[in-house]
This record gives C-alpha cells, sequence and structure tokens, in this order.
C-alpha cells in the first residue's frame, strides 16, 4: 500500500476563491474586510509568515496592513498600537505573530486585542468559547486541519486521533477540535511514555511537536491518516515537517506534505476569520 499525499494546493485554492467571493459580495455593501498584523522583532521565519499572510489578504481582494515593530519596542507601545487597532473601523482581525521578544508579555498583549477582532483565537474569552462550543473564530491551524480531513473524506467520528504536542496554538485546540467532531482523543508530550505504542493505535495522528521529521513508520499502524503540522527549517535551508515523510508512506493511508498542506490551510482560515469578523461588524451597523 502507498499512501496517499494530500494535495493541500488544491484544497487550498477551493476554499480561497470561495472566500475572494464572498470578499466581492461584502464590499458590494460597502464594507471590505480589513487584516492588520503586528510584527516585533527580526525573526526571519516570522517575516516570511507575516508577507504570506498579507500577500494571501491582497489576493483575495481584503485590506491588509502589516506593522513591522523593532525588537526593542517597549510593550507600552505595543498596547497602544492595538488600542488603535481596536477603534479603527477599517480593521477588523488583528493578528500579533508569536513569539514576542522576552521582555513583552504575551498575555497583556492577546487580552487587548477586542475579542470580536481576535481572528487568530487566542483570546481567553475566545478560548473559553471553544471549549464551552460556543460560536466564535476557529483557532486557525487545528481548524485548517479539521477542513482538510473533512475536504478528504476522512472520518473523524467515533475514530483514535492521538495529538502529538499540547500547545495553547496547536495541540490544546486541535484535541478540542476534533473532541468536537466527536472523536476519541489522546494527547502525548515530552512526559509521556512509552508515547510509540500510544500513536501506533492511533486512527488519525496529529503531529505538533517541533522537532524535524521525528515522527518514523514505527509510530503509525498500517493506514493511519497523518497530519504533519511541524515546520522545521534544516541546516540545508530546506524545510521539513515532524514527520519523516518518506519513510511513513508505504505504511500510512494518508499523508500530508510539508510545505504545502497544513500551512497554507493555517492563512486561509486566517482569512476566513477575517471576513466572517468583517460580516459580523457590517450585520452589526446595518
Ligand atoms: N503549519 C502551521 O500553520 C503551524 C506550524 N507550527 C509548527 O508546529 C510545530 C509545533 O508548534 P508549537 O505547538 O507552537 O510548538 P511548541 O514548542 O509550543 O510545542 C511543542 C509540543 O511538543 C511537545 N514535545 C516536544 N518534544 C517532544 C517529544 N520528544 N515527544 C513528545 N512531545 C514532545 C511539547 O511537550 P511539552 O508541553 O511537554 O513541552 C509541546 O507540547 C512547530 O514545528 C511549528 O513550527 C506551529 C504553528 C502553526
Ligand atoms: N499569532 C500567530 N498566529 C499564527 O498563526 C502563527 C504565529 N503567531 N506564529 C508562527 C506560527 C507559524 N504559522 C505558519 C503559518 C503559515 C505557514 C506557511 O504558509 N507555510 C508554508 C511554507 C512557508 C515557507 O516557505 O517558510 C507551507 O507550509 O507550505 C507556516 C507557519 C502561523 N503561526
Amino acid at each position: 500500500m502507498s499512501a496517499q499525499i494530500i494535495n493541500g494546493k488544491e484544497i487550498v485554492s477551493s476554499y480561497r476563491a470561495d472566500i475572494k467571493q464572498q470578499v466581492e459580495q461584502l464590499k458590494q455593501q460597502g464594507v471590505q474586510p480589513g487584516l492588520a498584523v503586528v510584527i516585533v522583532g527580526d525573526d526571519p521565519a516570522s517575516h516570511v509568515y507575516v508577507r504570506n499572510k498579507a500577500k494571501a489578504c491582497e489576493e483575495a481582494g481584503m485590506h491588509s496592513e502589516v506593522y513591522k515593530l523593532p525588537e526593542q519596542t517597549p510593550e507600552a507601545d505595543v498596547l497602544d498600537l492595538i488600542s488603535k487597532l481596536n477603534g479603527d473601523q477599517a480593521i477588523h482581525g488583528i493578528l500579533v505573530q508569536s513569539p514576542l521578544p522576552g521582555h513583552i508579555s504575551e498575555e497583556r498583549v492577546v487580552e487587548a486585542i477586542a475579542v470580536e477582532k481576535d481572528v487568530d483565537c487566542f483570546h481567553p474569552v475566545n478560548v473559553g468559547n471553544l471549549m464551552i462550543g460556543k460560536e466564535g473564530p476557529a483557532p486557525c491551524t487545528p481548524a485548517g486541519v479539521i477542513e482538510i480531513l473533512k475536504k478528504v473524506g476522512v472520518e473523524i467520528a467515533g475514530k483514535h486521533a492521538v495529538v502529538i504536542g499540547r500547545s495553547n496554538i496547536v495541540g490544546k485546540p486541535m484535541a478540542i477540535l476534533l473532541l468536537r467532531e466527536n472523536a476519541t482523543v489522546t494527547v502525548c508530550h515530552s512526559r509521556t511514555k512509552n508515547m510509540e505504542e500510544i500513536t501506533r493505535q492511533a486512527d488519525i495522528l496529529i503531529a505538533a511537536v517541533g522537532k524535524a521529521k521525528m515522527i518514523n513508520r514505527s509510530h503509525i499502524k498500517p493506514g493511519a491518516v497523518v497530519v504533519d503540522v511541524g515546520i522545521n527549517r534544516l541546516d540545508t535551508g530546506k524545510l521539513a515537517g515532524d514527520v519523516d515523510f518518506d519513510d511513513v508512506l508505504e505504511t500510512a493511508s494518508y499523508v500530508t506534505p510539508v510545505p504545502g498542506c497544513v500551512g497554507p490551510m493555517t492563512i486561509t482560515i486566517l482569512l476566513r476569520n477575517t471576513l466572517e469578523a468583517a460580516q459580523c461588524a457590517a450585520s452589526a451597523t446595518s
């Protein structure tokens, strides 16, 4: 058996075409969705992601603003900028790229973002709503993974899904969304013992660890669906996921490539969240 490689480009382009059409409709009502991305410091990888986000916005017909602040920017200045963006009617979504420099509190920054403009779903109110199943923005990467599974036709309900990683940005919200889809969910992390024994029970395995090619055929059962969230830059300059792609090809039933699947889908959900925030703002004023 050879795994089917999930065609992220195809999935992403059909979603983005749909988003673009909805943006066009909203513009006809006089509202152009707008996203502000704030980046502090000069981490080269973060700059690539921010550029990709701004480009995707423009391609979808949205307005985008990027605020590049120097590494030494005081926290108070970042908070002032957020406060200004909170009050700016042209902006419906605000994303502050993480990580932030050590002298700035991620918590204070995230809590300063207006709940209705939090397109990352990082604000505690939105995280709480997610937890209890109330409506709200979707966490971009985990929601992108669910969309990919659905698009490919992978059944989630009743399946054993194993998530490796428990960060607030990927692992934890991923587990919640899988639970919402009625999977039986196990979360592994750096203190998990005998991890292979657990991952080998997975019908659906989601790797979000941040360790290049750590997951190989010994971690998966034949026929498992393997989703690779990891984005790791190798010394050669190339990107690699957390999954040893070539090694699992013969064992998995489906596998997502890195680059070209979860990353671009993350940005697609960000666009969708920004569009929905703009639709909400438009219906509140009409
Ligand atoms: N495609 C996309 O859009 C995105 C991709 N990413 C990528 O996903 C990966 C994970 O990101 P993120 O969640 O932010 O990373 P974090 O570093 O915040 O979290 C990593 C998680 O992996 C766990 N872990 C570390 N080592 C092991 C191990 N040996 N065995 C089992 N678990 C382990 C950690 O456990 P513990 O909690 O015990 O420390 C932690 O929960 C990265 O490669 C990142 O670049 C991230 C965001 C978006
Ligand atoms: N507030 C905040 N929200 C985030 O959503 C957020 C963040 N901070 N900090 C960093 C992580 C990482 N992340 C990625 C998004 C897209 C790609 C992406 O498009 N990747 C391309 C390749 C890009 C490249 O060439 O480097 C791909 O996988 O095909 C990658 C990573 C969002 N994050």
